[in-house]
């Protein structure tokens, strides 16, 4: 579970990032999290990795409080999450499965739990076929795949993806966005950050509308539409 209680982030700038955010995303859910430019989305998601820690309020992440959380603490935490980005972020240098393992070694996974772990994985993003290519040797969409595996290999509770689609043209979004939708069925939660309105209206889910660092809308609104 995340909540945020009152949270409030000003940058070592003076910059008013979060001006009071409470809000609850349960287990198991999928959310939406919309805004204009500089409403404080990537804030938010610096603050639920630990890369910032609010100025006031507190934030739970996973049974992590990450007011008060240690340095040791941090790892163990971030590993309940699964962070995808719009550029993918995957080692060039190796293959799509190599990728994978490096994440799972990284956690201390043993050579068997890889084993059976990454077939898994690439089965259910549809790249079952692809473990031996290299990053630059498949589609956008494709890497795009890669990402949502690696942040899945080490089966996160919650998977949150910032513009995963920025990247992307229409269908292979429709794709990716159908493919979280799935992953979220799993049973794992799904925050995904967004600006495309067009995607946000064609999933029936919960939709956050930030503004000026504040929660404007909450629920299972059209983006931008009227309440419902
Ligand atoms: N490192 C930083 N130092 C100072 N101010 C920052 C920093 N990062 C962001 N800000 C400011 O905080 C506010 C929120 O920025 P944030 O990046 O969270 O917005 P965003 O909703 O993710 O925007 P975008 O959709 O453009 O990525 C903005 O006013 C921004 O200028």
């Amino acid at each position: 579970m995340i909540r945020l209680k009152d949270v409030e982030l000003e940058y070592p700038n003076g910059a008013q990032a979060i001006r009071g955010i409470t809000m609850t995303i349960e287990d198991g859910e999928f959310v939406f999290m919309v805004g204009p430019s500089g409403s404080g989305k990537s804030t938010i998601i610096k603050l639920l990795t630990a890369e910032i820690e609010p100025t006031a309020g507190r934030i739970m992440v996973n049974g992590f409080s990450m007011n008060n959380i240690s340095q040791r603490q941090i790892p163990l935490m971030r590993r309940t999450i699964g962070v995808i980005f719009q550029d993918f972020r995957l080692i060039e240098k190796k293959s799509v499965y190599d990728n994978l393992s490096f994440a799972m070694r990284a956690v201390g996974a043993s050579p068997k739990e890889i084993k059976n772990r990454i077939p898994y994985v690439l089965e259910l993003v549809g790249l079952d076929n692809k473990g031996r290519r290299l990053p630059s040797e498949l589609s956008g969409g494709e890497q795009q795949r890669v990402a949502i595996a690696r942040a899945l290999v080490n089966n996160p509770a919650t998977i949150i993806a910032d513009e995963p689609t920025g990247n992307l043209d229409p269908a292979r979004s429709l794709e990716i966005m159908m493919l979280l939708e799935r992953i979220n069925a799993l049973g794992t939660t799904v925050v995904v950050v967004t600006h495309e309105k067009d995607l946000v209206d064609r999933f029936s889910k919960r939709v956050i509308a930030l503004e000026q660092g504040k929660i404007v809308n909450d629920g299972h609104a059209y983006y931008g539409g009227p309440q419902q």
